[in-house]
């Protein structure tokens, strides 16, 4: 099996904040993994160590056996990482903007000609492909992101938060693309609010207070649980963990952090 990240007992302390608390898991290529946890649980902090932007304060981690400190510019190249702020810039075209980004790449620029085709066909953009980014709607934007952190042909995606604020329509285009390139191999993580999202997944972790409490694919979760679905379990380690009752889904607004679709 090839494994596509793993850590073991990764942990990142600021002062006394405990932010990622010896974290362990192992997820194998190709898979979707859907990192969930309420605001402030360390699903940025461990996405930032995994891409090799900050060093773990012990523990370690691997993409592709490729340890994120010893191999710190080879792991970048493997990973294209879209943050939910979409790091376009809204003053070029569509065309412009995977120019761009191919070019930090280094693609040669016949390489980038043929790769700008393929992610633009992808992402549904080819007749867009003179717009100005600023002109584009949210899923458009959303979809053009995806596209740029592709360009250099990652094994793995790392997604944070990439439907925030976007439409259900848009949501759901969004994923079918995700799965499409899922099953050509590529790798995802992603980080997610949406309790239909994270029933996509393959393999779920939930971290709360920097402590992974469970993973394990959305159905062996809910069997453990004796729940019929994602959110149910949820409520449960929200409840288990806090000793609070979480009512419905406003309350688990609170924790979660979005709103539970
Ligand atoms: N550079 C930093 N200095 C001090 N504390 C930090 C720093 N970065 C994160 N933290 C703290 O570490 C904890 C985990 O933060 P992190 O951003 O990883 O959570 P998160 O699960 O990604 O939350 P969100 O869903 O809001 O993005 C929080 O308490 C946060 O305030």
């Amino acid at each position: 099996m090839t494994v596509a990240i793993l850590t073991e007992n990764l942990t990142k302390t600021f002062g006394p904040k405990v932010a990622v608390d010896n974290v362990s898991f192992t997820v194998p290529a190709g898979k979707i993994f859907g990192l969930l946890g309420p605001n402030g649980s360390g699903k940025s902090t461990t996405i930032r160590m995994l891409c090799g932007a900050l060093l773990p304060t012990s523990g370690r981690a691997e993409i592709f056996g490729m340890d994120v400190v010893k191999k710190t510019r080879e792991v970048r190249n493997l990973i294209g990482y879209m943050s939910q702020r979409f790091s376009l810039y809204e003053d070029l075209t569509v065309e412009e903007n995977l120019d761009f980004f191919g070019r930090i790449y280094n693609l040669p620029a016949k390489l980038l000609k043929s790769r700008k085709e393929e992610i633009l066909l992808m992402a549904g953009l080819t007749e867009n492909r003179k717009t100005l980014t600023a002109h584009l709607s949210g899923g458009w934007k959303q979809r053009l992101a995806l596209g740029a952190a592709m360009i250099h042909r990652p094994k793995l995606l790392i997604l944070d938060e990439p439907t925030a604020g976007v439409d259900p329509v848009s949501r759901r285009i969004f994923w079918e693309i995700i799965k499409k390139l899922c099953a050509t191999g590529i790798s995802v993580l992603v980080t997610t609010h949406y309790m239909d999202e994270a029933e996509i997944c393959d393999i779920v972790g939930f971290i709360f207070n920097g402590k992974l409490v469970s993973f394990g694919t959305p159905a062996e979760l809910m069997a453990k649980e004796g729940k019929d679905s994602l959110e149910d379990v949820f409520i449960e380690y929200v409840e288990r963990t806090t000793g609070k009752k979480v009512y419905d889904f406003k309350d688990l607004e609170k924790f979660i952090g979005g709103k539970p679709a």
